[in-house]
């Protein structure tokens, strides 16, 4: 074993460096640490450890004669760590106790060279939340401190997935209008992390980002490592839009033999009797449709892609490029699912840290905008939350008020609520045969809700969270392509099933939706990546049951699902059409008006910049 040794005086105390290199791979100097004191500092495989020099005792201290307990963490794992630098001359801090860190009274400033380890820790309180820890290390030999500095960074060089390059969108008005001075407080993680950052776009009007994002040539989408949205679940939306809709070739959702086509021959809603369940085989969705071929959503500015970068392949799923989101937002709960908690700050460093989790995405497409209107399909994808009637009615009351910030949804929500107005539809879903999904409450042909199915699952409901068992579950079947992700439409025993009648709301949860008003989200149980939708129907019920309905979604640990007038399906595919007066969708936060409309959702079709919630 290879040894380098380094001897520097500081006032009194004499430090050694030493430098291990070899087989242990191990590096190991003592430095003054800023606030602590004199420790010996250890790089031994993934992580730096250090000691305090000198103390009798480590764990209590005695300043004044007031018990102290030294706080300082002890080491730092390199997975932990997102930048290291070169801090120049200056002063560190010593206690004159040195195992007494907090008995600040008594120390004093030593002039030396420093480096500084950029890390985190984990809040007591809220494990998901991550607050910056800075560990500032001096030595009077800049060889050293620039040794150590060396080592770490290359390092960190090694760490598998951290991104180097990063496209951001920033959308000033979002939430509060903060959105600029959101990405001006974590920009300095950036920089510190040396992840280049281009911000292509502060958006001045609603759509822009959607046409940049779509008109990005491939080309340049390969020179980067994935995108950062600075703004709400709405702001995002659009950007997954934008990239999806030019380049993810995929089928249209499965429906039902009679779907399109009754409604196209006599514009009829596709009705049997009331609260019915229809059994019916699925057929395989790709020999129904076409490709989408033009999808004509949101903005104008659809590129057409030049001969060059029609070469320049961007493949969709893709495993290296990913999606970040800075929370802005009135919601952002997308952030929340993702992250478990709602802070700017622990978003940058899941991006600049390179997490990943894989996000199933919806697609939804609308045929017909009115009764009257063409069959016309227009795609959009929702990575969050698609919802009719009550869901669509607040979004629409919401934008009349937008100047109120994020109150308008209460508000709204309160205005809409005190109308009760019920929507008459028909709903068809795959009902997919399967131990593993909880079948909620299904009605048989009598219209008698069974519950039975439901209760035998409940003790098995598993809450997704970082690593999770379910969303890490490769499907039973190995499939290829597109077909791998909709898992679930390729098992042979699907079929279609039917809820008809009037509702409050129908809404499609691809997330748990966890946000601060709804703290378990629409659906506690739902995953991020297990290629299944939640559908919730709300059947009209009178308006104190309704109140309570959604009481319960305000309350940890409440059970908005368990009511009569409530129907949960899980389900990969959906259609709706509606049968008297309309209401619109509220697609991730955005309307889109529709009468008739299928979905299916893709697993894990996206990554995030994310690992989960710590729960
Ligand atoms: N400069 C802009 N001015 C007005 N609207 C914009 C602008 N930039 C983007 N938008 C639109 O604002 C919509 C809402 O934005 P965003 O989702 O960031 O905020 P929010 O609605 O307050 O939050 P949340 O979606 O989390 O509830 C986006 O879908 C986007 O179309």
């Amino acid at each position: 074993m290879e040894r380098e040794g380094n001897d520097c005086d500081v006032g009194d105390t004499s430090l050694t460096a030493s430098l291990f290199d070899g087989e242990a791979s191990v590096l190991s100097s003592t430095f003054l640490l800023d606030h602590v004191g004199e420790v010996t500092v250890t790089f031994h495989s993934d992580r730096l450890y250090w000691k305090l020099v000198g103390s009798l005792d480590n764990d209590i201290s005695t300043c004044l004669r007031v018990k102290y307990f030294p706080k300082a963490a002890t080491e730092i794992k390199l997975s932990e760590i997102y930048a290291v630098e070169l801090n120049g001359h200056g002063s560190i801090y010593i206690s004159s106790l040195p195992p007494a860190p907090e008995c600040l009274l008594l120390g004093q400033d030593i002039q030396m060279y420093r480096f500084t380890v950029h890390g985190f820790i984990r809040s007591k309180n809220q494990p998901s939340q991550c607050i910056l820890a800075d560990y500032t290390f001096g030595h009077t030999n800049l060889q050293v401190c620039r040794k150590w500095v060396n080592q770490l960074n290359a390092s960190l060089k090694q760490e598998v997935g951290r991104p180097k390059n990063l496209l951001v969108f920033v959308h000033p008005r979002s939430g509060k209008g903060n959105g600029c001075r959101t990405w001006e407080a974590v920009a300095p993680i950036f920089s510190r992390a040396r992840v280049e950052t281009k911000v292509v776009i502060v958006t001045e009007r609603a759509g822009e980002a959607f046409d940049v994002m779509s008109s990005i040539t491939n080309m340049e989408l390969n020179s980067y490592d994935g995108v950062v949205a600075v703004g709400g679940d709405g702001f995002f939306n659009e950007i997954l839009n934008g990239f999806l809709s030019p380049r993810f070739k995929a089928p249209y959702p499965p429906t039902p033999s009679d779907f399109v086509h009754v409604v196209k021959d006599n514009g009829d809603s596709l009705v049997n009797d009331e609260d019915e369940i229809v059994a019916e085989t699925s057929s395989k969705m790709e020999d129904q449709f076409p490709l989408i071929s033009s999808p004509k959503q949101f903005g104008s500015r659809i590129s057409n892609l030049n001969s060059e970068d029609k070469a320049a392949e961007f493949p969709v799923p893709n495993e290296w490029f990913r999606f970040g989101i800075i929370p802005a937002g009135s919601t952002d709960a997308i952030v929340i699912c993702t992250t478990g908690t709602r802070d700017p700050i622990t978003s940058a460093l899941h991006i600049v840290l390179g997490k990943r989790v894989h996000l199933d995405i919806a697609q939804v497409v609308r045929w017909k905008m009115t009764p009257s209107s063409e069959v016309e399909p227009n795609v959009r994808y929702a990575a969050s939350f698609s919802g009719y009637g009550f869901y669509g009615d607040v979004i629409t009351e919401s934008e009349k008020y937008r100047w109120m910030g994020p109150t308008r949804y209460d508000y709204a929500g309160t205005m809409v609520f005190l109308k009760h107005r019920s929507y008459e539809a028909e709903i068809a879903y795959l009902d997919v045969e399967s131990d593993e999904i909880n079948l909620t409450s299904k009605r048989d042909y009598q219209g008698n809700l069974i519950r039975a199915i439901r209760s035998s699952h409940i003790s098995e409901r598993r809450i997704c969270r970082t690593n999770c068992n379910v969303c890490n579950e490769k499907p039973n079947h190995a499939s290829v392509g597109v077909c791998s992700l909709t898992p679930h439409l390729n098992s042979e025993e699907t079929r279609w099933a039917r809820s008809k009648g009037h509702f409050l709301s129908v809404g499609a949860a691809v997330i748990s939706c966890r946000n601060e008003k709804a703290p378990d989200g629409l659906v506690a149980d739902a995953h991020l990546s297990d290629g299944f939708l939640h559908l919730i129907l709300i059947r009209d019920c009178p308006h104190a049951s309704y109140l309570w309905h959604l009481t319960q979604l305000t309350r940890r640990g409440g059970s908005p699902l368990n009511f009569k007038f409530v129907e949960h399906h899980k389900t990969p595919a959906f259609t709706f059409t509606s049968s008297g007066d309309e209401s619109v969708w509220n697609v991730d936060g955005e309307i889109f008006q529709a009468h008739q409309l299928s979905a299916q959702v893709f697993r894990g079709l996206v990554s995030m910049f994310a690992s989960g919630p710590e729960v």
